[in-house]
């Protein structure tokens, strides 16, 4: 085990990929302390959580039936259940026809300027590993676009943590203090800079700690887990590292305040643009997850079409397969037509960089087939003409007004 990360405090900023993002840039024991922030989250949410509790955990699977009986929800009524919880807490923030008020800094010598550091440290990261994400978050109000920086960040380091290069020395005890220093964010003691930025933004937006904790809990499954015996269990994996950045986002993007869609169908959406993401990211990945020894696949499914681990790690394109994958990409794609029903929903200025972002992965599956499903040994990439192209399109999509009427999802 490394120095770094054998010191409690696991820090993905100390778990280094060469180009330096992830180091530490941490400034004495906490850059910030509880006294400048403003923890408005628990006045804003109503204090409906307790400080480690798990209120809104997918975990508890058993449930009674109002006839008394036991039954076990699927992963999809489990995660719809955070979807509502969510939508619940920021309902009314979410709404105002004001700008979301963030209120002026405290001024506290020297912490305004690192906290702009901190943010322009966040900017960097971002563009240098999302490039095309980056551009659309330029389209955001300054607010916002900051504020999903600093998400962003969060999200990265966290992935970094099980797919970095100190990932092998990654243990569900390091996962652990990284979620304890997650709940110090959001109670205002953040660790280094990038954390600080987050920390600001979470007592500047109503954003709910759970779908982080969610995430995390999506890192301890790819320890513990490489096999998903059918697609509830990939569904599962899905909210955790994916669906909890729709739940994430919807906070800060805001609901256009004409938009007469629920909440919660806002929230679905936003969780269906994670999935189908992941989803994407998954077929995909198939031929780079196997040479790592995993299968993001549906056992089930495979074995249904006369598929198993050994084709996959031989990876032949056969008839089976494209068969096979025809079906998994059609399944994402649904997931996809479900999150574009919520997009329009959004505030004017968010619209266009999720529309982008939409339009661009949902292109890859595109380059799947053009490649003749040959995702073992061909990565599918959009090209950056057809990025270009993409722009425009997604600009003029976003110009669509919201409902005015409540005829979004079928669950809302
Ligand atoms: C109503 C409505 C549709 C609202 C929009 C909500 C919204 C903005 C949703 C965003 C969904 C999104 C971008 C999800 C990311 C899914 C994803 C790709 C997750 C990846 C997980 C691990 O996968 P894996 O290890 O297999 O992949 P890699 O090979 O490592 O890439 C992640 C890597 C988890 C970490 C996620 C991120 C770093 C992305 C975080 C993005 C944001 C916070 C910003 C989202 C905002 C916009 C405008 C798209
Ligand atoms: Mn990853």
């Amino acid at each position: 085990m490394s120095v770094a990360l054998a010191q409690v405090n696991v820090s993905p900023c100390e778990v280094s990929n060469g180009t330096g993002f992830l180091e530490s840039v941490r400034e004495g024991n906490r850059i910030f302390g509880s006294s400048r922030h403003r923890n408005s989250r628990f006045s804003c949410l109503g204090g409906s959580r307790t400080k480690n509790g798990r209120i809104f955990s997918v975990r508890s699977a058993i449930v009674a039936t109002p006839g008394g009986e036991m039954t076990t929800m699927t992963s999809e009524q489990k995660v719809y259940d955070v979807v509502l919880k969510q939508a619940a807490l920021v309902k009314r923030q979410l709404r105002s026809t004001d700008e979301l008020e963030v209120k002026p800094d405290i001024p506290i010598p020297g912490n305004l300027d690192l906290l702009s550091e901190a943010y322009d440290r966040c900017s960097e990261v971002c563009a240098e590993y999302a490039k095309t994400f980056y551009l659309g978050t330029l389209l955001m109000t300054p607010e916002r676009r900051k504020a999903i920086w600093a998400i962003y960040v969060w999200c990265r380091r966290t992935d970094e943590l099980v797919d970095g290069p100190n990932a092998s020395h990654i243990t569900p005890q390091a996962l652990d203090r990284w979620e304890d220093r997650l709940e110090d964010v959001f109670n205002g003691r953040p660790f280094d800079m990038l954390d600080a930025a987050l920390s600001d933004t979470v007592s500047n937006f109503p954003v709910d700690i759970q779908p982080f904790r969610d995430m995390i809990e999506g890192m301890r499954m790819d320890l513990r887990k490489s096999r998903y015996r059918n697609f509830d269990e990939l569904y599962l994996y899905c909210y955790y590292v994916a669906g909890t950045v729709g739940l994430m986002s919807v906070p800060i993007m805001g609901i256009d305040p004409e938009s007469k869609a629920t909440t919660e169908s806002v929230y679905n959406a936003a969780l269906a643009l994670g999935i189908a993401n992941q989803l994407t990211n998954i077929l995909r990945d198939v031929g780079e997850d196997a040479r790592r020894g995993r299968v993001y696949l549906p056992q089930d499914e495979l074995a249904q079409a006369g598929l198993s681990d050994e084709d996959i790690f031989a990876g032949r394109v056969t008839d089976k397969w494209r068969i096979f994958m025809k079906k998994q990409i059609q399944r994402a794609r649904k997931f996809f037509d479900e999150a574009e029903k919520g997009v329009t929903e959004l505030s004017g200025a968010s619209r266009w960089p999720v529309w982008a972002s939409l339009l661009l992965y949902r292109k890859i599956l595109d380059e799947i087939e053009a490649n003749d499903y040959n995702n073992f040994t061909r990565r599918a990439y959009v090209s950056k003409p057809k990025k270009f192209i993409a722009l425009p399109i997604a600009y003029a999509k976003s110009l669509v007004p919201p409902t005015s009427t409540r005829t979004l999802s079928p669950l809302s």
